[in-house]
């Protein structure tokens, strides 16, 4: 696993802001020492989730998107290590496995998006893949839950893939976004990381939670309303319409996913002001993708939590790391209990 950085003691030490009478969540998650193979790395470990980070941007720029994805997992891991550890954290019973890293692999972003650079890019979005599905299943074979952190959203794909593969069955999803995710198939991107699932056999249920009626096509509505494995519902119906009600489309959304295992998919541009590949003026407020995520972790049969398309800056990164904990904890408290 080449592309597998291992989180190690030394950089745990020189993110951690030690202070006296005071118990910092980093001073009691677990590590690896050495990385043999993932599973065997983690079978015996005592421990329910295991975080890790993707440090990629290409799967946006495969979208024509606005990059800096990749810098998510540093945002959040150093605000993670540094949040109190008292009865409501459960740091010892998380994992911090590392990140994958593709920093050679991302000069590609810099360049133009010219037709060859695209088809480049979606080629090694591929690559992207492989690795996710390996880490994934490695994970839920191993009877731990992951918590995958940034990227862009072509990353669901592995996500679903991985827990497809370690469950010997289709998953059905849960994905708070703006967007559908449902291009065609036209090469990986970040926008067909469910389609691609759909088609391949490793997704069932798809529900689509606070997508947004201006950047959903006509002919993308007419594929979705065609398809009986696919529901969803706009944040305009919800939010600007009040013609549903958020708590009842949580009710409904986990009725359609909850009689399989699921995976929880957060984007940030579902979240109003969030600095992400598709940052929006107008969404659902923080307190609302905290409540999702409690929701449905709080379910048995949730097996992931992703969270993705975040696009932290100098400026920002303390608030997007910020962010990204809260949903962290939110999933790890409401799951334990
Ligand atoms: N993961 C994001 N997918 C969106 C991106 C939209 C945008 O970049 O503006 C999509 O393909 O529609």
């Amino acid at each position: 696993m080449q592309n597998l950085i291992l989180f190690t003691s030394k950089n745990r030490d020189t993110l951690l802001k030690v202070r006296k009478g005071e118990s910092k969540f980093g001073e009691h998650i677990q590590l690896i020492p050495k990385l043999t193979n993932i599973y065997d790395d983690i079978v015996n470990l005592d421990v329910d989730y295991v975080i890790f980070g993707i440090k990629e941007d290409i799967g946006v720029y495969a979208n024509y998107g606005n990059t800096g994805t990749y810098k998510a997992w540093d945002a959040v891991i150093k605000v993670l290590l540094n949040i109190q550890n008292n009865s409501y954290s459960k740091a010892k019973r998380v994992l911090i496995l590392g990140h994958l890293d593709y920093s050679k692999e991302r000069e590609l972003v810099t360049l133009k998006p010219s037709k060859k650079n695209i088809t480049k890019a979606r080629t090694f979005v591929a690559s992207i893949d492989n690795d996710v599905t390996h880490v994934v299943s490695s994970i839920v074979n191993a009877g731990k839950i992951p918590i995958i952190i940034g990227g862009g959203h072509n990353n669901a794909y592995g996500n679903i893939k991985g827990t497809a593969l370690a469950k010997n069955n289709k998953i059905n999803v849960i994905n708070f976004d703006a967007h559908t995710d449902f291009r065609p198939e036209e090469g990986r991107h970040s926008g067909n990381g469910f389609s691609y699932a759909f088609v391949e056999g490793f997704l069932k249920n798809y529900f689509v939670f606070g997508l947004h009626e201006n950047y959903t096509s006509e002919v993308l509505f007419k594929t979705l309303n065609k398809l009986k494995e696919v529901k969803y519902n706009t944040y305009e119906a919800i939010e600007v319409r009040n013609e549903l009600d958020f708590n009842s489309e949580l009710e409904t959304a986990l009725t359609y996913i909850s009689n399989k295992d699921f995976g929880i998919e957060i984007d940030c541009d579902a979240i109003e002001n969030i600095p992400s590949s598709a940052m929006t003026p107008s969404g659902f407020r923080v307190k609302h993708a905290r409540q999702l995520v409690h929701y449905f972790g709080k379910h048995k049969n949730a097996s992931y939590l992703h969270i993705c398309e975040a696009v932290p800056t100098k400026k920002t990164e303390t608030k997007v790391g910020k962010l990204i904990t809260y949903l962290i904890t939110d999933f790890i408290r409401a799951h334990g209990n």
